[in-house]
């Protein structure tokens, strides 16, 4: 797990550390680095960094002076470094003698051409997104050309300016990163929602910071290990129960496309045997000769986890089917029509009243009807964690970086998703893996967070070879998992 912060806690450590060192060290520590990447990304574009152009932007906190250092370290290092300063009178004093002593200058407006952008307008600082004239320059930094005619790299420091630092929520404008040199450790905003898309490849540089953050971390990011390390795996031992049963309780005459989703999804999964339970019961027998069919949940024998919702329907006998499986004491996953269902009813007495524990996977607008509190906003862990605690439940926020958030207050934001699965019918292959899950007998947020991970991959895998369709994630589900070395089997000894 890779844990990243909010900037209340990343301020208390470097407060902390600060005290004890000379005035100056962790700025220096990170301009160091700073400079160091700037340098290998012009090596890399042009075979080496002297002479090469380089542009600062320079706003007037702190992250401005890690700019105007690197900047003093790269033209010491033959590099041609110039500054715009946004706010000259509060610019960082120091840094900008540095800057100046070894050579760069300071312009009123970017240069032509430029081969590589330092953005250190805003770092954990910033809030409510660029000023206009901060706009104005990144578009015109941005829009020249490096000596090679291609624009030029785009460097954040710390972060893209304009996210906010705990939600990556852009409020107009943003700096586009192709990468983001990060230091002490990983802010939340980096990995959520708009800031992952803008902060391009992440790079976190060791101050010696680590010690020092003493608080939980907001958010965790679920590394391939993780998952592999949890995926149930059969041994010589196993059968198809012991490996557990997954029922699945989805689709309707309307909708029978969920259930074959959804269980193409569970099919994917470690459990060893799938029961389908409802109205697409036909359909379910003719494409998967290895699930048992049944028409309702009550006759559909004993499992270990039920998925359920996905193209269910809203009608009476919707109703019943939700109500079996919130009555039976086996962990349950519920989509989409099941969460609709729920949210006509009391939720939290509901979900509170399982004997066993539940997994909710809304997107937003069904989040909104679960919550009655509208969509989730720009805090997405900050709701997904309210919704978990209101109801007790995990609850799977899906976007383009799903949260997983626990009633406990833990946050994982998957790092795997891509835009490629904005596609009817994804999120019935998630449930349908994240039952399997279940039923093999992982802890709730544990089987979210894996199902999320790898429900991702496949759809980046799909997307190789075009455009991406449900079956296309099913398709992709048992390649990506042998692939990235997931799946496998325990041997006897
Ligand atoms: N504190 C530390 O120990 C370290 C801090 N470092 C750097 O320092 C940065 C934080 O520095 P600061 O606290 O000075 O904050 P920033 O440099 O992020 O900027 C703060 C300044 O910008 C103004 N501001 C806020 N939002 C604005 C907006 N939307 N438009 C225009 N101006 C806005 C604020 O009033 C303040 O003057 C980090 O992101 C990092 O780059 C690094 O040098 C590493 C060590």
């Amino acid at each position: 797990m890779r844990p990243a912060w909010r900037v209340a806690s990343i301020r208390a450590a470097e407060e902390a550390y600060m005290a004890t060192l000379p005035a100056g060290t962790l700025m220096q520590r990170a301009a160091t680095a700073l400079a160091r990447r700037c340098a290998e990304l012009l090596a890399d574009r042009y075979g080496g960094a002297y002479g090469r152009r380089v542009l600062l932007l320079v706003g007037a906190g702190n992250n401005g002076g890690d700019a105007l250092f690197a900047g003093a370290a790269l033209a010491r290092r033959g590099v041609q470094v110039a500054a715009v300063l946004l706010n000259p009178e509060r610019t960082h004093a120091a840094g900008l003698s540095a800057l100046t002593a070894a050579g760069g200058r300071t312009l009123a407006a970017p240069p032509d051409p430029v081969d590589l952008v330092v953005d250190g307008i805003l770092g954990i600082g910033g809030r409510g997104g660029l000023r206009a004239d901060a706009v104005d320059l990144v578009a015109r930094a941005t829009g020249t050309r490096g000596a090679d005619g291609a624009r030029p790299t785009v460097v954040a420091v710390d972060l893209p300016s304009g996210i906010d630092p705990d939600t990556g929520a852009v409020s107009g404008e943003a700096v586009r990163a192709d990468v983001t040199v990060t230091f002490g450790a990983l802010k939340a905003g980096l990995l959520i929602g708009a800031g992952a898309v803008h902060s391009g490849l992440v790079e976190l540089v060791d101050i010696g910071l680590g010690p020092w953050l003493r608080d939980d971390p907001a958010v965790e990011v679920p590394e391939l290990d993780d998952v592999a390390g949890w995926w149930p795996r059969p041994g010589p031992g196993d059968d198809k129960y012991t490996r557990g049963v997954v029922g699945i309780a989805t689709g309707s005459a309307v909708y029978p496309g969920a259930a074959l989703l959804s269980t193409g999804g569970a099919l994917a999964g470690p459990a060893g045997m799938v029961r389908y339970a409802g109205a697409a019961l036909e359909s379910v027998r003719d494409h998967y000769p290895t699930v048992i069919p049944t028409g309702r949940v009550a006759d559909a024998g004993r499992v270990q986890a039920w998925t359920c919702g996905c193209g269910l329907g809203t009608d009476e006998r919707a109703k019943a089917e939700l109500r079996a499986v919130l009555a039976a004491p086996v962990p349950a996953c519920l989509d989409a029509d099941g969460l609709t269902l729920l949210a006509e009813d009391s939720v939290v007495d509901t979900l509170r009243g399982r004997p066993a524990p539940t997994v909710l996977t809304p997107h937003d607008r069904e989040f909104a009807r679960l919550s009655g509190g509208g969509e989730p906003g720009d805090d997405r862990v900050a709701a997904t964690l309210g919704l978990a605690a209101r109801t007790g439940a995990v609850v799977l926020l899906k976007g383009d970086r799903t949260i997983v958030g626990t009633p406990d207050g833990r946050a994982y934001v998957n790092p795997t998703g891509t835009p490629a699965l904005a596609t009817a019918g994804t999120g019935d292959v998630l449930a349908g893996l994240l039952g399997a899950l279940l039923a093999g007998g992982l802890p709730p947020e544990r089987a979210a967070v894996a199902a999320a991970y790898v429900h991702g991959l496949a759809g980046r895998y799909a997307a190789e070879s075009g455009p991406v369709t449900a079956a296309d994630v099913i398709a992709a589900l048992r390649p990506v998992l042998a692939r990235a070395g997931i799946w496998g089997v325990r041997s006897a000894t």
